[in-house]
């Protein structure tokens, strides 16, 4: 079986990640447009109607309007920006979230991507309060680091301009990234979560941290209990791997170049303190890897095609 994809937004940082993973696949056709009429909303809306899937790598306002523009019941939609992922009738792309995602995906129409910063936090945070050791009421924090291509062309320039670049510098220092709501909502829990996001002179690759104080919370979870949890949570999930055991370092380059998501549960088992730290790329399982394994699911392919473990 083969299935035609138009990928709106192809020339940008993401959609030509996507592109990437998918040349040379015998089962994908590209839709292909004129890049110099590829903002021309006449020639998108026609490949955006031709297509069998359609992946969004826009920025949110341009993905809204790509959806507005498919008029027929057919075409699929993958949309990697913000726009809809708390959004009602739209499914949640991480198909490794929650027991039944994956299946949800595969029959869905409309499927929103996790943010970057959002997988991360995600998955080290939700089997844990999905098994009552994470209060809901707990007031989270995450702290994360990602290279410069998680904020597209512009950053890019950015950094490769500057002279000399910063090493590394926070953001999102008011406190209302857009990515919360998306981490509140699909944690399940109650309070938006603090998030403290960095963004390092590298090109790819993050760190995302959830400090816990396992002490604290009613049924005193030991690291190793936390650890266990994750690792049955993600028992079966090609792209997820938990590292057992200390870490002396974890390097934003963990993952860098791949579609992995690792997963690690450190921290002081005397005084119950865990640092909970997920490495990925913001391009791979953040991005690009995370959308190809969507299309697959959705088109009833291996799931991992063409996708770095
Ligand atoms: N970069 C990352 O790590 C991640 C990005 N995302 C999300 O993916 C989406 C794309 O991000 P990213 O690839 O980084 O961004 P880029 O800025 O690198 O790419 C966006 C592309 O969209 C094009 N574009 C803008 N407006 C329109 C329009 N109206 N019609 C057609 N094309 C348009 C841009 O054109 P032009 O080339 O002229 O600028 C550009 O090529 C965003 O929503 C982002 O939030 C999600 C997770 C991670
Ligand atoms: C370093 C950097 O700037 N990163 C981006 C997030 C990239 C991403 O995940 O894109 P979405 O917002 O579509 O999820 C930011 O913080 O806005």
């Amino acid at each position: 079986m083969s299935i035609s994809v138009f990928i709106d937004g192809a020339a940008g940082t993401t959609g030509l990640e996507i592109r990437e993973r998918l040349a040379g696949r015998v089962d994908i056709a590209l839709v292909e447009i004129d890049d110099a009429r590829r903002k021309d909303p006449a020639v998108r809306a026609e490949a955006l109607n031709d297509a069998d899937f359609v992946i969004l790598c826009l920025p949110d306002d341009a993905a809204r309007e790509a959806v507005a523009l498919i008029d027929n019941d057919r075409t699929r939609v993958i949309d990697a920006s913000t726009a809809f992922r708390t959004a009602e009738g739209w499914n949640y792309g991480f198909p490794e979230l929650e027991p039944g995602q994956q299946a949800a995906i595969a029959e869905a129409k409309r499927v929103s991507n996790p943010g970057c910063y959002p997988t991360g936090f995600l998955a080290l945070v939700r089997p844990l309060v999905r098994m009552g050791l994470v209060p809901v009421d707990w007031p989270l924090t995450v702290n994360a680091v990602s290279g410069y291509s998680g904020g597209g062309k512009a950053m890019i320039a950015e950094f490769e301009s500057a002279n000399p670049p910063p090493a590394a510098r926070t953001y999102g220092l008011g406190l209302a990234h857009k990515h919360v709501p998306e981490m509140q909502k699909h944690a399940r829990i109650e309070h938006p979560p603090i998030f403290m996001p960095s963004v390092a002179n590298t090109y790819r690759g993050m760190i995302v941290e959830v400090p816990l104080p396992l002490h604290a919370f009613p049924r005193r979870p030991s690291l190793h209990v936390c650890e266990a949890v994750l690792s049955e949570a993600y028992r079966d999930c090609a792209l997820i791997n938990i590292v057992e055991g200390d870490a002396a370092t974890v390097a934003i380059e963990a993952d860098a170049g791949t579609d992995r998501l690792t997963l690690r549960v450190c921290g002081n088992p005397e005084t119950g303190q865990a640092r909970l730290i997920a490495t990925l790329d913001n391009l791979g399982k953040g991005a690009a890897g995370a959308a190809v394994q969507n299309l697959n699911i959705m088109a009833g392919f291996d799931p991992i095609a063409g996708l770095t473990v």
